[in-house]
């Protein structure tokens, strides 16, 4: 007997990442081949027309596992319902700008979102906020959301896949290793050039990628930018922000949830305290996934360099986290 529909809410899925999502979800690349799939899109107003069309290429794939579509600009109706939601929809950053320009910008979609997922979604959703500043409109919507009760607070994530994916991409070029072959990766802190991508733990085939690499200047001066700074390369070099990485980060990051990892993987989850970050903060940690449920892993050594990028990156969050307080009265 097939498996009943899992619900799934998207906004800004008029946008850019919204393009290149709904097809790969649609097609069971996020939730398992043999999982059908209810699409309720979110935009405003004046882009329902697009809505439409993309709903209209969507039909013309005919996916077996597409078991219906709704359209709407009311995030009541979006998130009726719905076990996973992904609030993509915001406004991007434009050359020039730092993801912290859009706090300000951003964070009043996210209470009001975070309230209408917590009033309307089952209780067990999982959100992923990919829209930015994805860490700390993730706390937002997780704060509103906390107001209304109902969900699970451990629920709400902020994406740093990306972050992590563009470092195992980094790596494999400078070790000379097989992406496939590397393990144990995890980016700390905010998905912004502040990120800690820690490669201390990293393996490839039994070797240690730390020991392959064995180039401290390479970690501190190359790498480390040119992952944290990724995001901007891209828009210098588009003229768009990043769009199809971005939806296939999601994909990865909803798919290890929901059906399980098989390495560690970096999720931006609500801290529990560990590692010494104060509780509720949106923070990357090292995750595994197993029956449905994330776990942060515990117990990693913090060297004392490693201890001041994570020193770093939490504050800029926290400094986040300030600038919204009022929002969130
Ligand atoms: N976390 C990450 O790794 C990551 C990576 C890439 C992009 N992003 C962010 O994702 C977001 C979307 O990027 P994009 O390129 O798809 O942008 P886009 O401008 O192409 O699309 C955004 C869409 O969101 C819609 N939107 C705006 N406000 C909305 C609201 N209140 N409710 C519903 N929809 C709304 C817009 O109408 C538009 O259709 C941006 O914030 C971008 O910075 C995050
Ligand atoms: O950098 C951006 O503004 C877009 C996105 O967060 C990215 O990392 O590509």
């Amino acid at each position: 007997m097939s498996k009943a529909p899992m619900r799934v809410a998207v906004t800004g899925a008029a946008g850019q990442i919204g393009y290149s999502l709904l097809f790969r979800i649609a097609s069971g690349e996020m939730l398992g081949k043999d999982q059908p799939v209810i699409l309720q899109l979110l935009d405003l107003p004046q882009a329902q027309k697009a809505v439409k069309g993309v709903m209209m290429e969507l039909e013309d794939c005919a996916f077996p596992l597409l078991a219906g579509m709704i359209a709407t600009d009311d995030p009541n109706v979006a998130f009726k319902d719905a076990d996973v939601c992904l609030l993509v929809g915001a406004r991007p950053r434009g050359p020039g700008m730092e993801r912290a320009d859009l706090l300000t910008a951003n964070g009043a979609i996210f209470t009001v979102q975070g309230k209408a997922i917590a009033e309307n979604a089952k209780e067990d959703v999982r959100v992923l906020v990919v829209g930015n500043p994805c860490n700390t409109n993730a706390y937002i919507a997780r704060a509103a959301a906390i107001k209304v009760g109902r969900t699970n607070p451990a629920n709400y994530h902020g994406m740093l896949r990306l972050d992590h994916n563009r470092a195992l991409s980094q790596l494999a070029a400078k070790s000379g290793r097989a992406v496939s072959s590397l393990k144990k990766m995890v980016v700390w802190g905010n998905h912004s050039p502040s990120m800690y991508a820690d490669y201390r733990f990293c393996e490839s085939n039994g070797d240690s990628v730390k020991a392959l690499i064995n180039d401290h200047a390479w970690n501190n001066d190359v790498f480390l930018p040119t992952v944290g700074k990724r995001g901007a390369a891209i828009i210098e070099a588009r003229g768009l922000s990043s769009a199809a990485s971005a939806a296939n980060a999601a994909i990865d990051h909803v798919r290890d949830w929901v059906l399980g990892s098989s390495d560690w993987v970096t999720m931006g989850v609500p801290s529990d305290g560990s590692y010494g970050i104060p509780e509720g903060v949106v923070f990357g940690f090292p995750c595994e996934c197993k029956d449905g449920q994330y776990k942060i892993i515990q117990g990693l050594e913090i060297d004392a360099y490693s201890q001041g990028k994570i020193d770093l990156t939490l504050k800029e969050l926290e400094d986040e986290r300030a600038a919204v307080a009022d929002m969130l009265k």
